[in-house]
């Protein structure tokens, strides 16, 4: 039994079936990435366990306890986090600022914008906001404006903010789409990071087959709204099916 699983899911947009009898298991501590030719469904999947959208069909189950029906944030709550494509971070505020924000969330469950005027009031929040740039390996960054960094850097940023909500599933949806070569493989060594320091799940949808042969332990591939084939990374590569579905992008 998986952290996540996903049983029989169905999403139809109007005429066109985007989804239909998805079977999804992600194992717990493991980092599952779902890949798939364009428009093969793997945002929709993604909306669908955040509760974006909900599924026509089937069940989503985190944990033992159906996420279907749910809030976004009480999804969040439960111990989901997603990072989006591109990153979902304040670029007016500084790097602090911005790390400041998930971590009032975190606390009281909501948060309100003059509460970082009076940080220096929240000790407890300002340790941990500045505990995670620490983790981060961003401290030196923390008064930059966040729009001022690099591609990496603010993904980075975006997925610190998401760790100080603790969550036990980490959602990414193409984090490294648009980057330059370089930021790909901090991004990529960050994940790893993440992944062997920490207890958390990690599901990624990923084109960049170089990022998802780099950290996948197990691959599901969609097409056409369905699964394919789920296997591990060494026997996804040669598989003639995945190749075909693919029509001559590398896989
Ligand atoms: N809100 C929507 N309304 C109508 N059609 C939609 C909607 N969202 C997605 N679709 C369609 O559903 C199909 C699956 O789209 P989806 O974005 O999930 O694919 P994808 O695998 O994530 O593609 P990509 O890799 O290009 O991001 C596509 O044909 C898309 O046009």
């Amino acid at each position: 039994m998986g952290i996540l699983e996903v049983k029989n899911v169905g999403k139809r947009f109007g005429g066109l079936q985007a989804l239909s009898d998805v079977n999804l298991s992600v194992k717990e501590n493991s980092v599952h990435a779902i890949i798939g030719p364009n428009g093969a469904g793997k945002s929709t999947l993604l909306n669908c366990l955040v509760g974006k959208l909900i599924p026509d069909t089937g069940s989503v189950m985190f944990d033992g306890q159906s996420v279907l029906g749910r809030a976004p944030y009480e999804i969040n709550q439960m111990g989901i986090s997603r990072v989006f494509q591109t990153p979902e971070i304040f670029g007016d505020l500084t790097v602090l600022e911005n790390m400041l924000i998930p971590c009032f969330a975190k606390r009281d469950g909501a948060f309100e914008l003059n509460a970082i005027a009076s940080v220096a009031k929240q000790k407890d929040v300002l340790e941990k906001a500045e505990q995670m740039l620490v983790e981060m390996n961003m401290a030196d960054k923390r008064h930059m404006h966040a729009a001022a960094m690099s591609r990496g850097d603010k993904r980075r940023l975006e997925i610190g903010m998401c760790l100080s909500q603790e969550p036990r599933l980490l959602l990414l949806d193409e984090p490294t789409a648009g980057m330059a070569r370089a930021d790909t493989n901090n991004t990529i060594d960050l994940l790893k990071q993440i992944s062997d320091e920490r207890d958390i799940t990690i599901a990624i949808i990923e084109h960049d087959m170089h990022v998802v042969f780099s950290l996948a332990n197990r691959i599901t591939v969609l097409a056409q709204g369905t699964p394919l084939v789920e296997d591990d990374p060494q026997n996804i590569r040669g598989n003639p099916k995945v190749r075909e579905a693919y029509l001559g992008e590398s896989a």
